[in-house]
């Protein structure tokens, strides 16, 4: 890539030199009689160049663009060289935009620093090159432009080591770095129709949901994990084998067993913003296609509660709208599907779909047909493992607690979601408050099951008993007395 010269040793440098000087006096003493002046000027200059001493040092130039488009290697050594600042440096800018959480630390123009790797010496420059800025006219109209740019100098005998592997180091510390320091964008439809449709409008994505905080079986959390890790490093299978870099989770389980809190765990976990497609504000595929083209690289699109978000014409059939509706809604589930499984996904790299939804078994047969969703993801009530991981979260209670055990045989006897759980431990800081909430609540439903149990017994034997009078009688106590009549002991209860 680079051209290269042997290297001429100190003493063969100087006789080069010398003989140049000769040579020089020679040609100039004979030039000036004999030789035309233009002429004169070439071989004098051609002459110059190759009796010049060669520096052993080799200067790579990192300029800021490459053309129109931003040079990588320079943005990724902006963002590296900050991590090697030493006291010797000088002058650093320093900024912070309000959308930043961390301050931004950069070199200021003039600045070196020296870096070392695999024990080769490199020395960097930033350097900021201010000039005049000429009109199309070729005037100067006073504005002044200016280049910036790092220069890279080591010794020429490690040209091949520095091109393809400090730099390639470089980028990819600059990439961990930036995601490190990322803001998370969470990206929500904004549904004040504009004249070209609705829009995505961003905010910071500050869930702090993580899968440490997260209540879930730990095998299923590290199955999740693991595939999104292999997911993300996986670019080059996908390509060997012709498949979209994409991959679908569908998430299910009743409310508040923590579906969008997985959602914003596997977003902090990737370092990937989210985009919150919610299906109800889309009028048309036309208005889908836009917007699923809107989204970036490296994010999640999700679609929550799909079975009741929009009510979807079947795919088979079309008929999934009342008639008059069709006329104005113009969004298929097979629009959806289509955008989802071709265009959307073939045209960007790394992107995740999740679903979520209450009730897998409404779901459109379409949507759980294998290879659609890759990994179906069963969230649901509480176990006595999850209620640990809670109460360690909430309260900080790493090992045993003596309510410990009656609250884990109330478990077993009733459904909790980890979202009551969660709401119980929040009300107070003292343990053993916040878990006699939680077995009050625990007792409270546990009631509550035992009643609800008892009014479809006392319903169905009712029935049973209406049907054998053979209709006529009513059964002395309606189901709904029988309801009420449960209300009344439960909130005495309570
Ligand atoms: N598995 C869990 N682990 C930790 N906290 C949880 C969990 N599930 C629920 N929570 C708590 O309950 C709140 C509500 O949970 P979340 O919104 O994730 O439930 P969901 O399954 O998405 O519910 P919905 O079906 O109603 O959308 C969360 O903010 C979190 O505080
Ligand atoms: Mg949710």
């Amino acid at each position: 890539m680079f051209p290269t010269r042997d290297m001429p040793s100190p003493s063969s440098l100087f006789s080069a030199y010398a003989s140049m000087a000769a040579s020089m006096m020679l040609v100039r003493s004979m030039a000036n009689e004999l030789i035309p002046h233009p002429i004169r000027g070439y071989l004098l200059s051609t002459l110059r160049y190759y009796f010049k001493p060669r520096s052993p040092q080799l200067t790579l130039v990192i300029e800021e663009n490459c053309g129109m488009s931003r040079n990588q290697v320079f943005d990724a050594a902006e963002i590296y060289l900050c991590t090697k600042i030493s006291p010797n440096t000088e002058r650093l800018k320093i900024s912070k935009s309000p959308k930043e959480k961390n301050l931004t630390i950069r070199l200021e123009k003039g600045e070196k620093i020296v870096d070392f790797h695999e024990g080769i010496e490199l020395k960097w420059r930033f350097v900021c090159d201010e000039t005049e800025k000429n009109n199309p006219n070729g005037h100067n109209n006073g504005q002044r432009s200016e280049k910036r740019y790092f220069e890279l100098t080591f010794h020429k005998k490690h040209k091949d080591t520095i091109v393809s592997s400090y730099i390639q180091f470089v980028l990819e510390r600059a990439k961990a770095i930036k995601d490190e320091e990322r803001v998370l964008k969470m990206h929500t439809l904004n549904t004040s129709y504009s004249y070209n449709g609705v829009k995505w409008e961003s905010i910071n994505l500050e869930h702090p949901a993580t899968f440490e905080t997260l209540a879930m079986d730990p095998e299923l959390r590290n199955a999740v994990i693991e595939d999104l890790d292999r997911f993300v490093k996986r670019k080059d299978f996908y390509k060997r084998v012709g498949r979209a870099w994409k991959r679908g989770y569908l998430l299910y389980g009743p409310p508040g067993t923590g579906k969008s809190s997985l959602i914003a765990a596997m977003a902090n976990h990737l370092k990937f913003d989210v985009y919150d497609l919610q299906l109800a504000n889309i009028l048309r595929d036309s208005d889908l296609r836009r917007l699923l083209l809107a989204t970036a690289n490296r994010s999640i699109l999700v679609i929550e509660d799909i079975d009741c978000s929009v009510d979807l014409p079947d795919r088979r059939h079309g008929d999934g709208r009342k008639q008059h509706d069709a006329q104005y809604v113009q969004l298929t589930l097979s629009g959806l599907l289509n955008f989802i499984d071709g265009l959307w996904s073939s045209c960007g790299d790394e992107r995740i779909i999740v679903f979520t939804t209450n009730h897998k078994d409404r779901l459109d047969p379409a949507l759980l047909r294998p290879g659609r969703m890759d990994m179906h993801i069963n969230m649901s009530y509480c176990n006595s493992h999850g209620f640990k991981q809670l109460a360690s979260t909430y309260l900080g209670i790493r090992g045993h607690h003596h309510l410990f055990g009656e609250i884990e045989g109330l478990m077993g006897e009733t459904q909790v979601t980890p979202a009551q759980i969660a709401e119980e431990l929040m009300r107070s800081e003292d343990a053993d408050v916040a878990l006699q909430g939680v077995i009050k609540l625990l007792k409270r439903k546990k009631m509550e099951g035992d009643e609800v149990e008892d009014v479809a017994d006392q319903n169905k034997a009712a029935i049973q008993k209406a049907k054998r009078q053979k209709l006529g009688n009513k059964p002395r106590r309606s189901g709904r007395n029988i309801v009420a009549k449960s209300n009344r002991r439960i909130r005495k209860f309570l």
